[in-house]
């Protein structure tokens, strides 16, 4: 029997890698390991390596249907359409609650985190559609209103605004439909949609969302099924990208500022009346923010537009009262807030003066997300100001 020559050999074996995707593979492994920094690595590999084959063998299944429909319908006509009716396809009646949301959005199962396996494909394969100058613009001031896409450069906002796709919807249309599969990303350009839940033969709406906001991110983080049914609150016009464009661009930063951010917040008291899907979307927004020593944050007496939660170190809240000397009045530590009675008062206005006492972490949410988000908790936020013995609590 002849041997191979060691260079054969080797070149035999990178041909094995490349055709069974090793690398990738292993490369997407260890960037998830850094990223969710597991107790247990072992145990974290194993489950790893097991639900990213299972959702590979789907996604495989998955892509040669979407290709199959591409091939049909290049330019991407009927895709809302396309997307609603695949599972309708397959297995009949769609069963909104034949699969639930994933395991992370379910409460009291926050650890069991499934993450899909980031797209192989190269950022200059990424599909592109013509447009205008206009809708260059429009997409450009849609994408700056939504923090998910804050840390984007130029050149990656370009890549993106080339393949989006423009869609658009009339009132009471269905976008997603819960427990279907599906591989589009959705920000809103004008128009309202609702979220609905369908939990125990009972059916909820459990939100809505504006212009400049977007939805369909969770089936393409983590390959599950759609976890709600959008459906059109007015009629809607949506800039829309494909799955291979979100995991190139967008799921690296949005699946670590989850995960990041996800514990953190579970221990913000105030934030316990969310569900861990609310939650999910205030990491989205957080600004994380840093002062030195003595740095003053909030001013008392100015105008304020922004809510912070103290991550790491301590800050000192000072007021002085007419004809006083300044006066401690809180210390305030991870994972207490603040800043909240300028964004829940009529007049704006700071009641305190917040400093740094040495180095501070603070997460930061602006005006328009802490309305959106928190909005729903402003009753109890008002009523926690108690607790501050302002005199003027009666005007806030
Ligand atoms: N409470 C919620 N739970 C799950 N998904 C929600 C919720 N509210 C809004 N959504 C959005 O609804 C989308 C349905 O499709 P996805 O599961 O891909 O992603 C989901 C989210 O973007
Ligand atoms: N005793 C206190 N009096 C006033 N503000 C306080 C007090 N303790 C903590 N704070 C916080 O300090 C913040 C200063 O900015 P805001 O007035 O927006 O919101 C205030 C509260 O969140």
């Amino acid at each position: 029997m002849q041997g191979k020559s060691p260079t054969a050999s080797k070149r035999d074996l990178e041909e094995y890698l490349a055709s069974k995707n090793v690398r990738n593979i292993l490369k997407d492994l260890l960037q998830h390991i850094c990223i969710e920094r597991p107790p247990n690595p072992i145990e974290f590999i194993l489950q790893y390596l097991s639900t990213t084959h299972a959702l590979e063998t789907t996604e495989a299944v998955a892509t040669e249907e979407h290709q199959a429909a591409e091939e049909h319908n290049p330019v991407g006509e009927d895709l809302l359409d396309a997307e609603s009716q695949s599972s309708e396809e397959s297995d009949g009646e769609p069963n909104p609650e034949a699969m639930v949301p994933p395991p992370q959005y379910q409460r009291g199962r926050r650890n069991a985190i499934a993450v899909a396996p980031a797209s192989a494909v190269k950022i200059e394969d990424l599909p592109k559609y013509p447009k205008d100058d206009t809708a260059r613009h429009h997409i450009g001031q849609v994408l700056a209103k939504n923090l998910l896409f804050s840390h984007l450069d130029d050149h990656q906002k370009d890549i993106l605004i080339d393949a989006m796709f423009e869609r658009n919807a009339h009132t009471a249309e269905v976008v997603i439909r819960q427990g279907e599969q599906g591989d589009l990303f959705y920000i809103i350009g004008s128009g309202e949609v609702e979220y609905h839940i369908t939990k125990g033969g009972v059916t909820q709406c459990v939100g809505r969302s504006g212009p400049g906001q977007s939805f369909g991110e969770l089936a393409l983080m983590y390959g599950s099924p759609r976890a709600a049914t959008v459906v059109c609150a007015t009629d809607c016009m949506f800039w829309v990208m494909d799955r291979n464009t979100f995991r190139s661009i967008l799921l690296e930063t949005t699946l670590s500022k989850r995960q990041r951010y996800q514990d953190f917040l579970a221990q913000v008291p105030i934030l316990s009346q969310l569900t861990p899907y609310e939650l999910s979307t205030v990491s989205d927004a957080l600004q994380p923010s840093t002062f030195t020593d003595g740095q003053v944050i909030v001013q008392q007496g100015e105008l304020g537009d922004r809510f912070y939660i103290v991550e790491e170190g301590c800050v000192i809240v000072t007021r002085v009262d007419p004809g006083q000397t300044p006066m401690e009045v809180n210390r305030l530590r991870p994972p207490q807030f603040f800043g909240e009675i300028a964004l829940i008062s009529a007049n704006h206005c700071r009641r305190a003066t917040v400093t740094a006492s040495g180095n501070v972490r603070c997460l930061a949410l602006d005006r328009d997300s802490f309305t959106r988000l928190l909005g729903p908790l402003e009753d109890i936020l008002k009523r926690n100001t108690t607790q501050y013995n302002l005199y003027f609590s009666s005007q806030i």
